[in-house]
C-alpha cells in the first residue's frame, strides 16, 4: 500500500549503510520522473519468519528465493525465444547476452528491496560493454525485458530507465572478499546450455566472513524430483527446480513455480560399481578423457552424465546421481560464483566438495577460486576411494604427458 512506500531518502535514514541505488521511475509515470527522485518500495520480511524458524539465515534465503524465482522468469521468456527463432545456430549472442545482464538486473532488485543492511554483490556482469557506442539497441532490449518482467511479475511496481539499468548492473562489481557479507551470483550459468535449451541455473549465494552460508539455484528446465535417464530429460515430471541450503539447516528442494520444500540428500551408494557421475556437457569446460580414466580406475560402470551448469549440483545433492568431477584445461581459473551456491546445496545435503588434492574450496579470496587441479564433489562413503582414483589418474597423466 501507498503507506508503507518509503522514499529511498527514508529507507537510508533507517539503515547503518545506504542501499545502492538505481535511477528507477514508478510506472505510469511520464518518462521526466525519471531524474526526480526515485521512490523504491522496501518490502522488509517479517521477523517472525526468523525467529521461529531457527534459521538465523530466513529472512536472506526467503529474499534469495525470490530474487533468482525472478530472474528465472525472464530467463524462461529469453530462452523459449530463442529456441522458437532457431537463432542459437547463428553466430549472434545477443539473446543470451540480454538474458544475462536482465538476470543480473532483477537479482540485484530484489535483494536490495528484500534484504536490509550493507548490500555487496559479486557478480559476473558489468556494464561496460552496453556503455560503449552501438550498445544502445541492446541496452534498450534488457530495459524493456525487465521492465516487462516485472509488470508480468506484479511484485514491484517499478520500472528502470536505461541509465537505472546501468548502474543497476555496476551493483555487481564487489570484490566479495574474507570479511562482511557478500552476494554472489551467476545470472546464467551455463550459457551454452542456455543456448541449446538445455539446461541451465540462476545461482546465488552469500558468503558471510568469507564462508558460504547460504545457496540457492534456480533450474528452470531440470525436472523436479529425479533425471530419470542419462540424457537429463524427463518421464513425465514437473520442470523446474529450485534448490536452497543454508548453513547447519540442510539442503530442499521445491518447484519453481511454487510447492512445499523438500528435504533433499545426497545418495548412499558406497560401491562405485553402482555410482554414475556428473560431468560437462561441455568438453572446453573439463577433460572428459580424464573423468573417463578416473571412472574407469573407481570401476564405475555407467556412463558419463553430461549437464550444463550448477544443475549438476543440485541433482547430486538430491541423488541423481553419486559423483561430480570438474577437470578445466590448464590455466584456466575458477570463478566463486560457478561454484558458491552448488557447493552449499550438496554440502548440506551431506556431501563433501573439494578440489583434487581434497582440500575444501575457499569462497573468501576475492573473485577467482585458488585451487588445486579440478572439483570433485560425492558422498563421504565414496570420498576417500574417489580421492585416490583421482590422484592416480592426474599422476598417470602427467606422467604421459612427460614421456611426450
Ligand atoms: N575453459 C573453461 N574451463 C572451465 N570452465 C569454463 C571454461 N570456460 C568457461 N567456463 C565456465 O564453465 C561454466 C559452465 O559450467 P558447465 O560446464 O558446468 O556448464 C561457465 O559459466 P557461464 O555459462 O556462466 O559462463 C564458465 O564460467
Ligand atoms: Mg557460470
Amino acid at each position: 500500500s501507498s503507506s508503507r512506500a518509503l522514499t529511498l531518502t527514508q529507507s537510508r535514514a533507517r539503515l547503518p549503510h545506504p542501499p545502492p541505488t538505481f535511477p528507477t521511475h514508478r510506472r505510469g509515470a511520464s518518462s521526466s520522473s525519471a531524474a526526480s527522485p526515485p521512490r523504491l518500495r522496501r518490502r522488509l520480511l517479517p521477523v517472525r519468519a526468523m525467529a521461529s524458524s531457527g534459521n538465523p539465515y530466513a529472512a536472506e534465503l526467503a529474499a534469495a528465493k525470490k530474487a533468482v524465482t525472478l530472474a528465472a522468469r525472464l530467463c524462461k521468456t529469453v530462452q523459449q525465444n530463442i529456441v522458437h527463432s532457431g537463432i542459437q545456430s547463428k553466430a549472434d549472442k545477443s539473446p543470451v547476452t540480454v538474458a544475462d545482464y536482465g538476470s543480473q538486473i532483477l537479482v540485484s532488485l530484489a535483494l536490495m528491496m528484500e534484504v536490509s543492511g550493507p548490500f555487496s554483490l559479486v557478480a559476473e556482469e558489468d556494464s561496460e560493454e552496453l556503455r560503449k557506442d552501438g550498445a544502445e539497441e541492446i541496452l534498450e532490449e534488457i530495459t524493456d525485458l525487465v521492465n516487462e518482467t516485472l509488470v508480468d511479475d506484479g511484485s514491484y511496481s517499478m520500472s528502470f530507465s536505461k541509465e537505472g539499468i546501468l548502474s543497476a548492473i555496476d551493483n555487481g562489481k564487489s570484490e566479495g572478499g574474507p570479511t562482511g557479507r557478500h552476494w554472489v551470483l551467476d545470472p546464467i550459468d551455463g550459457t551454452k546450455g542456455f543456448v541449446r535449451g538445455d539446461q541451465y541455473a540462476i545461482a546465488l549465494a552469500l558468503l558471510d566472513e568469507g564462508k558460504v552460508v547460504l545457496g540457492v539455484l534456480a533450474c528452470p528446465n531440470l525436472p523436479l524430483s529425479s533425471i530419470s535417464n542419462p540424457n537429463g530429460s524427463s518421464s513425465g515430471d514437473r520442470i523446474g527446480a529450485l534448490f536452497s541450503a543454508t548453513i547447519d539447516c540442510g539442503a530442499e528442494v521445491e518447484s519453481l513455480d511454487g510447492s512445499p520444500p523438500q528435504k533433499i540428500s545426497v545418495c548412499s551408494i558406497d560401491n562405485p560399481v553402482n555410482a554414475s557421475f556428473f560431468e560437462s556437457y561441455e568438453s572446453a569446460h573439463s577433460m572428459h578423457d580424464l573423468t573417463s580414466s578416473i571412472a574407469e580406475k573407481l570401476g564405475v560402470q555407467a556412463p558419463p552424465v553430461r549437464i550444463d551448469s550448477q544443475a549438476k549440483y543440485g541433482a547430486l545433492a538430491r541423488g541423481d546421481g553419486a559423483i561430480y568431477l570438474r577437470f578445466p584445461h590448464k590455466g584456466y581459473r575458477e570463478k566463486i560464483w560457478d561454484h558458491a551456491a552448488g557447493s552449499i546445496v550438496v554440502t548440506e545435503a551431506g556431501g563433501i566438495v573439494t578440489d583434487a588434492a581434497g582440500s575444501n574450496l575457499d569462497f573468501s579470496q576475492g573473485r577467482f577460486l585458488d585451487l588445486d587441479t579440478g572439483i570433485i564433489a560425492t558422498n563421504t562413503q565414496l570420498m576417500p576411494s574417489l580421492l585416490k582414483a583421482v590422484q592416480d589418474a592426474i599422476k598417470e597423466k602427467n606422467h604421459a604427458a612427460s614421456l611426450l
